[in-house]
C-alpha cells in the first residue's frame, strides 16, 4: 500500500541535520518558567526551553530530575504551579503572543496559537495536536492491533457521523471517515514493520513490538508534536536501532516533531538535533548533542556530584583535551558520551517493564 506522507517533507529534509538549529530559529513548542510544586517537593523549578519545528528533542536527566512531570504538564496531565506553554502551529502564531494571552482564552485556532497550561489533557491532544506515549506500555492487550490503531481515531470518526448515529446508519460521511482510518491505521502498521500482525490482539505481541505500536497509535491522532518517554526502554540494541530509523522518518518524511525523554545514550546521541539537560527540576544545560555530552555540568550531574565539584570535574574534562593535543575534541566528546551512557545506565534503577508509577 502506498500513501503519501501525512504532511509535506519539510524543506530542512535531507540537509544536513547538525547545522540546524530549528529551535533558535522557528519554534514549535516553548517552555517559559514551567514550575510544578508537589507539597514542598519542586520537581520542575523555573523551567524555560524551545522545541525546534522539525527537530528531534531530547529531554534527559538523572532519575527523578523532573522529566516526566515536564511532559505530563506539556499534555495536560497535571496543571503547573506556574509557568506558560506554547504551542505554534505556524511560526507566525508568536506574532500576537502577549496581546493573546491578555486576552484569557485557551487558543486561537486562526493564529495557530495554543496556550497548553490552559488547556484540559483532551484538547491538548485534539486541538493542540500533542501526542504522547507512557513509560509503562498502555494498549488495549485484548484488541487487535488494527482496533487499537482506530481507537486512537475515536474523535476523527465522531466528526465524520455528524455527532449523530450517522455510524449505524451508514452515512456516506461516516463510511468515508471510516475507510481513511482503515488507511491510515495500515500506513502506520506498515511504517512500524506491525502490518503482518495486523489482526493479531496487541497483548500477543513481543515487547519491542508493542512499543513501536503504542508509536504507531500515536501517530494515528495526527499529532505536530510528538512526545515519547523512554521509548527505548528494554529494548535490545537491534530493535534500538529500529526505532532510530523509525524515528527520523517521523521527523524527516513526516515533519512532525519529536520530545523524547531517554536514558538510552546511544539513542539520544544518535538521532538528537537539540538535547535540553534537567537536573533537580532545572535546565543545566541546552543545545546540540556534541555540545551537551562533553559539558562537565552533565557529567557532574550524573556521577551525583555537589555542586562545589563541577569546577573539579571541569577541569578533569579540560585537562584530557589538553593532554591530547589540539583537535582531539571529538575523542573527548566520545568518552564522554560513553561516559554519560554508563553513567545513565547506572542511575535507572527502575524495570523498564514494570508498572513504572
Ligand atoms: N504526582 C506526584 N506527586 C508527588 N511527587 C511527584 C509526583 N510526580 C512526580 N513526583 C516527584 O517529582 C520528582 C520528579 O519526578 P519525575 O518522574 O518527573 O522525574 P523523571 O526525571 O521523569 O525521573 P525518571 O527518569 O526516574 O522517570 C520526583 O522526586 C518524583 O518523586
Amino acid at each position: 500500500m502506498s500513501l503519501q506522507p501525512l504532511s509535506p517533507t519539510p524543506a530542512s529534509a535531507g540537509a544536513s541535520r547538525q547545522t540546524l538549529r530549528n529551535w533558535e530559529t522557528d519554534v514549535v513548542v516553548r517552555v517559559e518558567h514551567l514550575t510544578m510544586r508537589f507539597g514542598g517537593l519542586v520537581a520542575v523549578d523555573n523551567l524555560s526551553f524551545d522545541v525546534g519545528r522539525g527537530d528531534i528533542t531530547s529531554l534527559i536527566g538523572p532519575n527523578g530530575a523532573g522529566k516526566t512531570t515536564v511532559f505530563n504538564c506539556l499534555t495536560g496531565f497535571y496543571k503547573p504551579t506556574e509557568g506558560r506553554m506554547i504551542m505554534a502551529h505556524t511560526p507566525s502564531a508568536f506574532a500576537n503572543l502577549e496581546a493573546r494571552t491578555q486576552e484569557g482564552r485557551r487558543y486561537f485556532a486562526d493564529d495557530g496559537l495554543y496556550l497548553l497550561e490552559r488547556m484540559p489533557d483532551m484538547e491538548i491532544a485534539a486541538i493542540g495536536k500533542v501526542a504522547r506515549t507512557f513509560q509503562n506500555i498502555r494498549l488495549f492487550g485484548g484488541m487487535t492491533l488494527l482496533e487499537n490503531l482506530m481507537v486512537a481515531q475515536h474523535n476523527a470518526l465522531i466528526v465524520a457521523s455528524g455527532y449523530t448515529f450517522g455510524g449505524i446508519f451508514g452515512l456516506p460521511s461516516y463510511r468515508k471517515g471510516e475507510r481513511e482510518a482503515i488507511d491510515l491505521a495500515k500506513y502506520w502498521l506498515e511504517k512500524t514493520n506491525l502490518i503482518d500482525r495486523a489482526d493479531d490482539p496487541a497483548a500477543d505481541l513481543p515487547y519491542g513490538d508493542q512499543r513501536r505500536l503504542e508509536i504507531a497509535r500515536a501517530m494515528c491522532t495526527r499529532p505536530k508534536v510528538l512526545c515519547l518517554d523512554e521509548p527505548a526502554a528494554g529494548l535490545n540494541p537491534k530493535e534500538s536501532s529500529e526505532l532510530n530509523t523509525l524515528l527520523r522518518q517521523i521527523r524527516d518524511d513526516e515533519g512532525i516533531s519529536v520530545l523524547l525523554i531517554e536514558h538510552d545514550m546511544s539513542v539520544v546521541m544518535e538521532i538528537s538535533d537539540h538535547v535540553v539537560v534537567l537536573d533537580y527540576g532545572r535546565k543545566i544545560s541546552d543545545g546540540a548533542p556534541q555540545d551537551v555530552r562533553s559539558d562537565p555540568k552533565v557529567i557532574a550531574a550524573y556521577l551525583g556530584v555537589d555542586d562545589e565539584e563541577v569546577d573539579a570535574v571541569e577541569a578533569e574534562v579540560g585537562q584530557e583535551t589538553a593532554e591530547r593535543g589540539g583537535g582531539h575534541v571529538q575523542v573527548v566528546d566520545a568518552e564522554a558520551a560513553q561516559t554519560l551512557q554508563e553513567l545513565s545506565a547506572r542511575s535507572v534503577s527502575k524495570d523498564p517493564k514494570g508498572d513504572g508509577r
